[in-house]
């Protein structure tokens, strides 16, 4: 029987609150299948576990690993997020190369490969997530894994001009050609991915879609799979939320004044700053909003090991309180800046209650909330979603107000436009909005995924038993 294993570095596991839209997105995808989910468990102890502990809730079996003190702080708070991260978002001058890091990220990934090679079957469909375990797919062919092994990159993927600048980009980006199937979420992540392996593998795509490298030796696929919500959930809960002692309180605090929101994890590609400079902006330029309109940024701190996130926490709370202080009356404050996470029984609540939704980071794989923004809203008087032209969403969702996060005025003007819309256009934006939502959900990225990595990995079983006959 196929199973499926799904691989990541953060697993969200039961009862964990734990922001981030590939914990969530999984949770979902894999409660409607059943599977195993094996990754690291959150925890760090002094040495890296020698075996993964198993735990399970309905159908799924979470298998974790505890990670080193050192293993961590070198391979994740190192190479994943003090390299690729800020590579992978257009960051160059935030990125740090070591071979110290890059040794560690290989060392974790050959602990992460050892564990589940023993448990891999070959009937297995096993999907692996994001830039953490990209030499997975090499290291466990070397072990004799021959099952279907299919990648999804949660983040952008850049043109070859900026991941050439990483010292052992071919040695990392060519071992993508050991999966089966490649996935990014959108039609641009992929051109650049194409690009890289014309300009740098010396590879080629051919009218199919097929990439072969290693002088025809090797051929796999890469196609475009776009993260979708569990829009029924989403919408349920935002309608039930008004019973949220939260969502409550949240109400009678604003006394009817229009509410922006913004959700983000405390990450420099958000454009935190951007957004929070243009809303002073705002207040500055169209005095008839003050004490009208009351701006709610949640952001829960995140990757704290690195210092780039330590400092640009320093830095939000000093343009708050900036914009406070100058513009705050004894009974209003302008921005309300918070560091705690949520659960989505009271952020989709949150959501529903804000006329605006400001989702302008500067880049984003995709951005899970933009959706959750419009799937939270009441159809009847809906929102507007106010949504960077560098988040992935911005592909799917025309219906927005698309931003420019670097320019101010633009946003400042959108800001205006989104609070003042008339309620005819918030329905029809909203209406087209959700269309695009139902229709692109995570049960079609998760089936779509799934069904072409079948389909590649029986293609390929069937070259090589062409082969060898
Ligand atoms: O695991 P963390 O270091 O705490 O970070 C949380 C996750 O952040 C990134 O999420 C991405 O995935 C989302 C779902 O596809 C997408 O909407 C978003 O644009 C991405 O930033 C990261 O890629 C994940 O690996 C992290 O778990
Ligand atoms: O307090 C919070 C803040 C965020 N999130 C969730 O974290 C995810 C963020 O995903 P997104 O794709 O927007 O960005 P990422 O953090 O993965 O880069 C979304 O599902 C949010 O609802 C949450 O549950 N509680």
């Amino acid at each position: 029987m196929t199973r499926l294993v799904v691989v990541s570095n953060r697993v969200a596991l039961p009862n964990e609150l734990k922001p981030g839209g590939l914990a969530h997105a999984m949770r979902s995808a894999l409660r409607e299948i059943g599977g195993i989910w094996f990754g690291w468990s959150g925890r760090t102890t002094s040495q890296t576990a020698s075996m993964a502990q198993i735990q399970r809730e309905g159908n799924v079996t979470f298998a974790t690993l505890d990670l080193g003190k050192r293993d961590h702080e070198e391979y994740y708070a190192g190479f994943a997020n003090r390299t690729l991260w800020p590579l992978f978002h257009f960051r160059p001058s935030l990125v740090d190369f070591t071979r110290q890091t890059w040794a560690a990220y290989r060392r974790v990934n050959a602990i992460f490969a050892e564990h589940l090679a023993r448990f891999i079957e070959p009937d297995d469909l096993v999907w692996i997530h994001d830039y953490h375990l990209i030499p997975l797919a090499s290291l466990l062919r070397e072990r004799g894994i021959r099952a279907r092994l299919g990648f999804f990159l949660h983040t952008p993927f850049p043109p070859p001009e900026l991941l050439n600048m990483l010292p052992v980009h071919r040695e990392l980006f060519e071992a993508l050609a050991d999966y089966d199937l490649v996935g990014f979420h959108t039609a641009d992540y992929l051109r650049a991915f194409r690009d890289y392996i014309l300009l740098e593998a010396h590879g080629e795509v051919n009218d199919t879609g097929v990439i072969s490298v290693r002088g025809g030796r090797r051929s796999f696929r890469a196609g475009v799979f776009p993260i979708g919500i569990d829009v029924p959930e989403v919408s349920n809960l935002a309608a039930a939320a008004h019973a949220h002692p939260g969502c409550a309180q949240l109400h009678e605090s604003l006394q009817g004044r229009a509410l922006m929101i913004g959700v983000d994890r405390l990450d420099y590609s958000k454009g935190l700053p951007e957004r929070f400079r243009a809303f002073g902006r705002l207040l500055e330029e169209y005095p008839e909003f003050k004490r009208q309109v009351t701006f709610l940024q949640i952001a829960p701190v995140s990757r704290t090991e690195v210092a780039e996130y330590r400092q640009l926490k320093r830095e939000l709370e000093r343009i708050a309180g900036g914009i406070n202080g100058r513009f705050a009356e004894p009974d209003w404050t302008p921005v309300r800046y918070l560091n705690n996470a949520y659960p989505h029984a009271a952020l989709t609540g949150y959501y529903r209650q804000a006329r605006v939704g400001l989702v302008t980071p500067l880049r984003d794989g995709m951005n899970l909330v933009a959706k959750e923004y419009v799937a939270s809203q009441d159809g009847d008087d809906p929102g507007v979603l106010v949504l960077s032209r560098f988040a992935g969403a911005a592909r799917q969702m025309g219906g927005a107000i698309l931003v420019n996060p670097h320019d101010q005025d633009g946003m400042v003007n959108a800001m205006r436009a989104a609070i003042t819309m008339p309620l005819a256009d918030r329905r029809a934006r909203w209406r087209e909005l959700m269309d695009g939502l139902e229709r692109e959900d995570i049960t079609a990225w998760r089936r779509s995924f799934l069904a072409a990595l079948d389909v590649t990995a029986e293609a390929r079983d069937g070259r090589l038993a062409g082969l060898a006959a």
